[in-house]
């Protein structure tokens, strides 16, 4: 086990921004801690780091107790949502500065840096100067200075938020690549379901300065522990059903999903659980909104139901008044736990 954090709890006055949070990370690990605009997420990367305070709590790498180990002793490597790369220097001497700091001969700079610019993808781009970067490739500047001096742990926070939605995903596909590649331990914030999911391999999802669950990416993504998880990561529309031989029967209609134990379930479903079919429920569409990728559709299936949250393909022509028929993807499901009172 590299970083395992007990207890850290982070007072602000009287107010606790992060309550007795636990995390653990594994060598080669990537998690994310991901939670909604104030849930405490920076406050506890900063408090890993040592530059936040800790009111309780204690933060070790390998055992021994960081308390006493500053910021610049602790062997991290630090990416924040705006790069803060020094303007005056050019990209060379911006990552160079990372290896300047952990004393790695000057004879072996240049080397370093063309291997650094490479890994994220800037080969040749030495010279430019930094106020000459896009959005984009300044980010990837930022992590290139941040990794030069090959940090135990990686610490992003927000890295891409800064950028618009298009280079964001193809800069977290190349991240999570790089991450792989280089089995770099790491920790990001962020408070994007998708880019955690893309670069993470667990996620720790905050609420209110607490740790609400913790665990593999697809299994919080197909289990969330309660609603407020679950609405967090997407679920628009909570459905009981009865689960029997693998197949749930909801008045939603039929979905079958893995590892369900026969009895009484409680279903969530993401717009895309939910998708415009040849059969199934019936309902009327009562708004439209064209997506990238897809229609997404508030329909009214009727009877006692409120409103659900469905998709169509981008070429269906449908407005609002329309009928269609509505049918599960398991895709979009996820199961919670049922309180049986
Ligand atoms: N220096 C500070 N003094 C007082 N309160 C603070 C301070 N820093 C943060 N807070 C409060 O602590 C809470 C958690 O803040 P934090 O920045 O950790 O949240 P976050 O999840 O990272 O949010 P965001 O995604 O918006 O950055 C917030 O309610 C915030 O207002």
């Amino acid at each position: 086990m590299s970083l395992s954090v007990r207890d850290l709890t982070v007072n602000y006055g009287p107010f606790a921004a992060v309550k007795e949070a636990a995390l653990d990370i594994a060598d080669g690990e990537v998690l994310a801690l991901l939670g909604p605009s104030g849930s405490g997420k920076s406050t506890l990367l900063r408090a890993i780091t040592g530059l936040e305070p800790l009111t309780a709590g204690t933060v070790r790498w390998d055992g021994e107790d960081l308390a006493r180990v500053p910021v610049h002793r602790r062997g991290f490597g630090l990416v924040f949502q705006d790069g803060q790369l020094f303007p005056h220097k050019d990209v060379a001497s911006n990552i160079a500065f990372g290896l300047r700091m952990h004393d790695v001969p000057r004879a072996e700079h240049a080397e370093r840096v063309r291997a650094l610019l490479d890994l994220v993808g800037l080969s040749g781009y030495e010279r430019r100067r930094v106020t000459e970067l896009s959005g984009g490739q300044a980010q990837r500047v930022a992590l290139a200075r941040a990794l030069a001096p090959e940090p135990r742990l990686l610490l992003l926070d927000e890295p891409l938020s800064g950028l618009d939605a298009g280079l964001r995903e193809q800069l977290a596909i190349d991240l999570a690549a790089l991450l792989r590649r280089s089995k770099i331990t790491a920790l990001l914030v962020t408070h994007d379901q998708e880019e955690a999911f893309t670069l993470a391999d667990r996620v720790a999802v905050l609420d209110g300065g607490e740790i609400r669950q913790e665990g593999a990416v697809r299994r919080v993504w197909r289990q969330p522990v309660d609603e407020g998880v679950a609405r967090f990561l997407g679920v628009t529309t909570f459905v009981d059903g009865e689960a029997s031989g693998g197949t749930v029967r909801t008045v939603l209609g039929d979905v079958m999903l893995p590892d369900v134990k026969d009895g009484a379930v409680r279903l969530g479903l993401r717009p895309h659980g939910l998708r415009v079919s040849e059969t199934g429920v019936e309902g009327e569409v009562t708004a439209v909104v064209h997506r990238r990728e897809h229609v997404r559709l508030v329909i009214a299936p009727g009877g006692d139901l409120s409103t659900v949250d469905a998709v169509a393909p981008v070429t269906a022509d449908l407005r609002p008044g329309d009928t269609v028929r509505l049918a599960l993807d398991p895709d979009g499901v996820a199961q919670l736990p049922r309180f049986v009172l």
